[in-house]
Parts: structure tokens; sequence; C-alpha cells
């Protein structure tokens, strides 16, 4: 199953609902984040302006063959992503397959090798005010980021990112899922029915 959505769409937060519906032997989840190339390689000034929304800023290869592996029924060992936060030592996940496979992140569709084995597609819409909105929230409060470097990256990265490699497969999508209001029951009511719907057919219960 694949889950995308611009950032600030509240895919993290449809995830967190989603998966408390389920056992956890029953589902997995592997997340693009954690395949961005470090940033440690590169200097403070670099890392200000760096663009993270593009296909290349990604391990595409390790991202699939990790997918791959959980597909043919392998546990994958992987550093966490912890996005810039000096604070934060890396976690190795241990990412153990299960009936269930959810792939998150922006470019799921684009990389053609990772579209084609999802058997259902989810999209989470949000209007772009109240996506950078949210964004800004996580970013200047959660990051600690500087306002116009935010901006300047919504303006000049996410924004054409979201336009060029996400947007062209929205209409592609089993569900698309519009999170305007910051109202738990919504997502809470689409996760409800998207679980009871697979438990049923795959038989779980
Ligand atoms: N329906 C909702 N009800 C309550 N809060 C919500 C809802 N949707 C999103 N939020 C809140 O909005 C913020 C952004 O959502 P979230 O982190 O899930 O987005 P995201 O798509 O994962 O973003 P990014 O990719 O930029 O990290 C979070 O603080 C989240 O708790
Ligand atoms: O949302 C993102 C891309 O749009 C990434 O989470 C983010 O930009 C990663 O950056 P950093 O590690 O600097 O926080």
């Amino acid at each position: 199953m694949g889950i995308a959505g611009s950032s600030g769409s509240g895919k993290t937060f449809f995830l967190k609902s989603f998966l408390d519906h389920f056992d956890q032997e029953q589902v997995t989840l592997i997340s693009q984040d954690d395949y961005y190339y470090p940033a440690n390689t590169k200097t403070q000034e670099e890392n200000r302006l760096y663009n993270f929304d593009v296909p290349s800023s990604i391990n595409r290869e390790d991202f699939f063959n990790d997918i791959k592996s959980l597909f043919e029924g392998k546990t994958i060992y992987k550093k966490e992503y912890t996005f810039n936060n000096p604070n934060l030592t890396p976690k190795i996940l241990e990412i153990k397959p299960a009936p269930i496979l959810i792939v998150e992140g922006l470019f799921i569709f684009h990389y053609e090798e990772v579209n084609q084995l999802l058997n259902y597609r989810i999209f989470l819409d949000a209007d772009e005010d109240i996506a950078l909105k949210r964004r800004l929230k996580r970013d200047l409060i959660e990051r600690g980021y500087d306002h116009d470097d935010v901006m300047y990256k919504w303006v000049n990265h996410v924004v054409p990112s979201y336009n060029t490699y996400l947007l062209p497969y929205k209409d592609t999508c089993d569900r698309v899922i519009v999170n305007n209001t910051d109202d738990p029951k919504l997502i809470n009511g689409a996760t409800d029915l998207i679980s009871r719907e697979l438990k049923e057919k795959l038989q779980f219960d």
C-alpha cells in the first residue's frame, strides 16, 4: 500500500491512526525519508538551501531493494533519518516483513519500480495555505529553522516538486483523502473504513 501527499498534508497523522487498527505483526512501514543521502556530508550553509525535494536526494536503489526484501519476507535494518537534528542519535530501525506493507513518501509514485509494486494507493490532500501553515509550525518550532529559509524552500523546492512528482499521480490513486481541518475525526473515520476493508480482504480476525 502506498501513501503519499504534499508536505503538511497529514501523512504521519494518517499513518499513526491507521497503524492503531492493527497488531504489530500484521503491518509494517517503510518511509522514503529514511533514505535521504546524509546531510552531514555537507556544510550547514549548503544544507540551508539544499533541495531535499528532488528524486536524486534519496538513495533510490537502497529504498527499492529494501522494499523488495520486505516483499520477499526478509527483515531489514536501516539507520533512521533524524532531520538534521544534532541532538538526536539515529536509531537502527528493524523493519520486519508483514502481510500489509506500507510504503510512504513523496516519490513513491514517481519511482516507477516502486509504484509498480503497489496494490493500493492513497493520496493525502490539503490546500496549499493549510499545508504551508503546518509546515511552518513544523520547521520553525520543531526544527528551529529560519522563517525566510523555510519560505524559500517552500516556493522554490517544495511546491514545484509536488507539482512535478506527485500531483500528476493523484488521479491514479484508489483513494484521495482531503485533510484540510485539524480534526482527528476525519482521518480516524477514513482509517477505520480502509482498515476494515483490508482486514476482510486478508481475512484477519
Ligand atoms: N486531521 C488532523 N487532525 C489533527 N491534526 C492534524 C490533522 N492532520 C494533520 N494534523 C497535524 O498537522 C501537522 C502536519 O501533519 P503531518 O506531520 O501528519 O503531515 P505530513 O504530511 O507527514 O508532513 P511532512 O511530510 O511535511 O512531515 C501535524 O502537527 C499533525 O498532527
Ligand atoms: O519535508 C521534507 C522535504 O520537503 C524533509 O522532511 C526535509 O526537508 C528534510 O530536511 P531537514 O533534514 O533539513 O529537516
